[in-house]
């Protein structure tokens, strides 16, 4: 019996044969074909797309196959598709939604299922809740099915799957309901996407630089992106990891300082003037300075906002989650724009993209869009940004920080995972719920913001966020101080307070 299926921070996760088989994703079709026919959408029809994961292009078409059977017109994706295209193919076709087959950057036994509404960014939750409930009612209706020795889920799946002629005629969502099967179309969503990509990036200024990029997209959906964008536009460009394997080499395909080991060599190596990388869906990114080191996200995300209001002369405001640098206040104090601060989940920034038609949107964990795209994360437009910067100014990343740092100040962050067991999950949140001190590591507590898990900002500015993961089993403690000395006493302070 299926049970827990759930949305987490970004869709839902399982692992596959356990929880993630096909049944179950057959079952979340239907919540979701559900939800689409509720909201007047089902002629739209529906994209789905799906990454290089073992098995996801044969869920993908049991995906399909449910839609098309439930009266859903479906644009099926020709091949792995990153997750940003396949939101963007939404907007290409007018679709009234996205499904996208991928567990992202989670080890290789783990598959997921994301639901990208017709604004062509990741489901809010209220979204994400009514496909849980329909998941709930198609569960008991088949419960009650099952009582009265009718077929089984299973059966119902495997039937839905089967690819039918159109004109067919097959049983609707309600008993004694005719749907008329829709139609199925293989799309390469490709095109479109370069097309758009390019009226977002000076991929001219890219050419004219002269530069030499290496690129990893760590056997994952990216493949053929940013190597083919910027090879197009004369950059020379040699790329790793370019083959499907759903084992990802015996790594996580997680573009973080830890596992670009490969690509700092090259880099190294080549004389690169760059590294790009990209987690297994595309939606996030990963940069190596030509130095060989790593730029985290909280670093590049200062630099790229700082690129758009001053080369760009652009202005607007700055949407990052609770667990983001704060040097991007500092640049947005110093040019006069806002800057606001949303629970983690990309979900929250791509909605106040929209609303606050911001210039830049992003996060910590390596996301991030900026005004004229979709409201979704994607790693190549991040990459290929990264790329421009390189090209306009003539300088290596690492440069360009120690402009901004000799500005602005330098802000030291790092994010420690911690795991815990079932009981310390419950013992750390009931610790959470009550973490309440007048002083951390020596320091005033000024503010304490309960966005999302607890925050607390010190009197000098520094500030630690002790909150769940949503889409692993651990909790996540984020510290920016100003110093190195000072980031390490305060992630003591607070390990020492939760017991972790
Ligand atoms: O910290 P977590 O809840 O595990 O979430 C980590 C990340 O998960 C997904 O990738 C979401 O799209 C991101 O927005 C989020 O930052």
């Amino acid at each position: 019996m299926t049970t827990g299926i759930s949305f987490g921070t970004d869709g839902w996760r399982g692992i596959l044969a356990r929880d993630f088989t096909f049944d179950n994703v057959a079952l979340v079709a239907r919540a979701v074909a559900d939800y689409i026919r509720t909201h007047g959408l089902a002629e739209r029809g529906v994209v789905v797309g799906y990454d290089n994961r073992f098995l996801s292009d044969q869920l993908a078409e049991n995906v399909a196959g449910v839609f098309t059977a439930r009266g859903i017109p479906v644009y099926l994706t020709a091949r792995a598709t990153p997750t940003p295209v396949t939101a963007f193919a939404i907007k290409e076709h007018r679709a009234g939604g996205a499904v996208m087959l991928t567990a992202s950057h989670n080890p290789p036994e783990y598959n997921g299922f994301k639901f990208i509404p017709e604004y062509a960014g990741p489901a809010l939750p209220h979204i994400t809740r009514e496909i849980e409930e329909n998941i709930r009612r198609l569960q008991e209706a088949e419960k009650t099915a099952g009582e009265g020795g009718a077929i089984s889920w299973g059966d119902f799946a495997r039937e839905e799957a089967v690819e039918w002629p159109a004109g067919e005629w097959t049983a609707g969502p309600a008993p004694g309901e005719r749907t008329p099967v829709a139609r199925r179309e293989i799309i390469d969503p490709r095109p479109a996407y370069f097309n758009h990509v390019q009226t977002l990036v000076d991929l001219g200024a890219i050419g004219r630089a002269g530069l030499k990029v290496m690129v990893d997209p760590m056997y994952g959906a990216g493949i053929g992106y940013l190597e083919d964008l910027l090879g197009a536009h004369g950059v020379r460009v040699e790329v790793i990891h370019n083959r499907r394997d759903p084992l990802f080499g015996g790594g996580l395909p997680e573009p973080t300082g830890k596992s670009l080991g490969e690509l700092r060599s090259l880099v190294l190596e080549r004389q690169a003037h760059l590294g790009l990388a990209l987690d297994g869906d595309a939606d996030r990114f990963g940069i190596i300075d030509r130095d060989g080191s790593y730029i985290p996200p909280n670093q590049f995300l200062p630099l790229l906002y700082y690129h758009l209001l001053t080369a760009r002369e652009q202005r607007g405001p700055v949407a990052r989650t609770v667990a983001t640098t704060h040097l991007l206040d500092r640049l947005a104090r110093a040019f006069e724009q806002e800057v606001y601060e949303m629970p983690v989940g990309f979900k929250y920034i791509g909605q106040h993209m929209l609303e606050k038609n911001c210039l830049l949107g992003g996060e910590e964990s390596g996301g991030l869009s900026v005004r004229g795209h979709i409201p979704e994360k994607d790693g190549i437009l991040a990459g290929l940004l990264a790329a421009e910067m390189v090209a306009v100014h003539g300088k290596g990343l690492g440069d360009l920080l120690e402009d901004i740092w000799s500005r602005f100040g330098r802000l030291y962050s790092e994010r420690l995972d911690m795991h815990t067991s079932a009981t310390g999950k419950e013992r750390v949140l009931g610790l959470l719920k009550e973490l309440n001190p007048p002083v951390l590591g020596g320091l005033q507590v000024e503010r304490r913001i309960a966005v999302d898990g607890i925050k607390l900002v010190l009197e000098n500015g520094s500030w630690v966020l002790v909150r769940a993961s949503g889409t692993e089993p651990l909790f996540r403690i984020y510290v920016e101080a100003n110093s190195e000395e000072e980031l390490h006493r305060l992630q003591q302070a607070m390990r020492e307070m939760l017991g972790l």
